[in-house]
């Protein structure tokens, strides 16, 4: 690989900015592509691979590099040089990657990956709390399995079109797609591309979404004609899916305490052909009180660590912290208390989160049930999906019924 300068320049800047302005990955990636637009798709999957490389193996690579924060830009030249050593790029004769000391990376690699906080390039309380969590063997897979890099998948808008013509369709721009076994609605990408610029998009036949989140809106068993609330909806990805199971029939209530959130969820259920979403910021506990005992179905898509989806956001493994997890445990205990209070005698509920996290998961659901509020509620079934066994995202979900 040849190594462009402008390009290599674009991913030090970015990586100024997520490390040292501490802003997110994805928005600054976003930003830094937009600077100039001659760049070709080739280039574009370079900065934002690499950068995400890079915000990836942080740990190892600025402790081989022997660099700390904040990294001045000779050191984040240096990080790079990391980087291009261990993935066997020569390097260029620039004057900021002179003296690179590449026996000594290569030395200093070896010696690290016998370390999983190394390897795994996790700060030592995650790796601590992980082994804890899920035990050494599960914990040393799974983290493996985190830091891989996520396979661009595709949910099949079923309002639209069927699987096999989308298959079609894509092809036809150049998109080529495999079906996956056990997703009756998804496709995966064989070659990662920019899918949001191409006609099927624009015309609502896909979205992007990770294989483990499309089994939680299934997980619901809804039923065209009923009353649904997506309590924790965001920007609407699994509410989507849900109005595709319903065949846009009946009520899908969409709440969030986010007004922008909803917003965007409006924007994407237009371009979906969805008819049947009515969007409701909860701005007091009336909006929730409103719907007591009024609902077939409910999902508490609960905000949580995000330590399942760290393959697409890998700078959650910097920006986490211990108190954050123990902050948003109350808060998804708080959810499942008052937000279950919606179902009807008879309903159904699903809690899902996209950790890994018994803490947050299984454990929360067991003391909700174990509470008052949890009385008339039974658990019917809960999945803990590991990316170390499905290869995908890492998802956790239960589904309740309301006695
Ligand atoms: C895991 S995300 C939801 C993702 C979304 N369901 C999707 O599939 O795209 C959790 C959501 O819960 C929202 N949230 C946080 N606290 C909440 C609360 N107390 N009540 C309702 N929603 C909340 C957040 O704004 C966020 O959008």
């Amino acid at each position: 690989m040849r190594l462009h300068r402008n390009l290599v320049f674009a991913v030090i800047d970015a990586l100024d900015l997520i490390f040292n302005e501490k802003q997110y990955a994805d928005k600054v990636i976003e930003k830094v592509l937009r600077l100039d637009k001659r760049w070709g798709a080739r280039d574009r999957g370079f900065i934002a691979e690499t950068t995400y490389d890079i915000v990836r193996w942080k740990r190892l690579y600025t402790t081989i590099a022997e660099v700390n924060e904040p990294f001045s830009r000779p050191n984040l030249f240096r990080i790079f040089a990391v980087w291009c050593v261990l993935r066997g790029i020569r390097l260029p004769d620039w004057k900021q990657l002179e003296e690179t000391p590449e026996r000594r990376i290569k030395g200093r690699f070896d010696e690290l990956s016998k370390i999983r906080k190394y390897r795994e390039s996790i700060p030592d309380w995650l790796d601590e709390l992980g082994e804890k969590a899920l035990g050494d063997t599960l914990w040393t897979k799974e983290i493996k399995a985190l830091n891989k890099r996520a396979d661009v998948i595709l949910r099949t808008n079923t309002l639209k079109i069927d699987l096999a013509g989308l298959q079609g369709v894509l092809a036809a721009e150049e998109v080529e797609t495999e079906v996956l076994k056990g997703y009756p609605d998804a496709l995966i990408l064989k070659e990662r591309k920019n899918v949001f610029t191409t006609e099927a998009f624009k015309k609502g036949y896909f979205e992007v979404q990770d294989a483990s989140s499309q089994l939680v809106a299934p997980y619901l068993d809804v039923q065209p004609g009923q009353r649904v609330v997506d309590a924790c909806a965001g920007a609407g990805g699994k509410t989507l899916h849900l109005a595709s199971l319903m065949q846009n029939k009946g009520q899908l209530i969409a709440l969030d305490i986010y007004e922008s959130k909803l917003k965007k969820l409006k924007l994407r259920a237009r371009r979906n052909g969805v008819h049947n979403v009515e969007n409701r910021v909860i701005d007091s506990n009336k909006v929730i009180k409103k719907l007591h005992n009024s609902a077939d179905r409910v999902l508490l898509d609960a905000p949580c660590s995000g330590l399942g989806v760290i393959r697409r956001n890998p700078d959650t493994k910097w920006k986490l912290e211990p108190e954050f997890i123990e902050r948003i445990k109350q808060v998804q205990q708080e959810i499942l208390q008052n937000y279950s209070k919606m179902v009807k005698t008879g309903g159904k509920m699903v809690y899902a989160t996209c950790s890994v996290l018994p803490e947050e998961n299984s454990q929360q659901v067991q003391t909700f049930l174990s509470s008052e509020a949890g009385q008339s509620f039974k658990l019917v079934k809960e999945q803990n999906i590991y990316a170390s066994e499905h290869g995908f995202d890492g998802f956790y979900m239960a589904q309740m019924v309301k006695n």
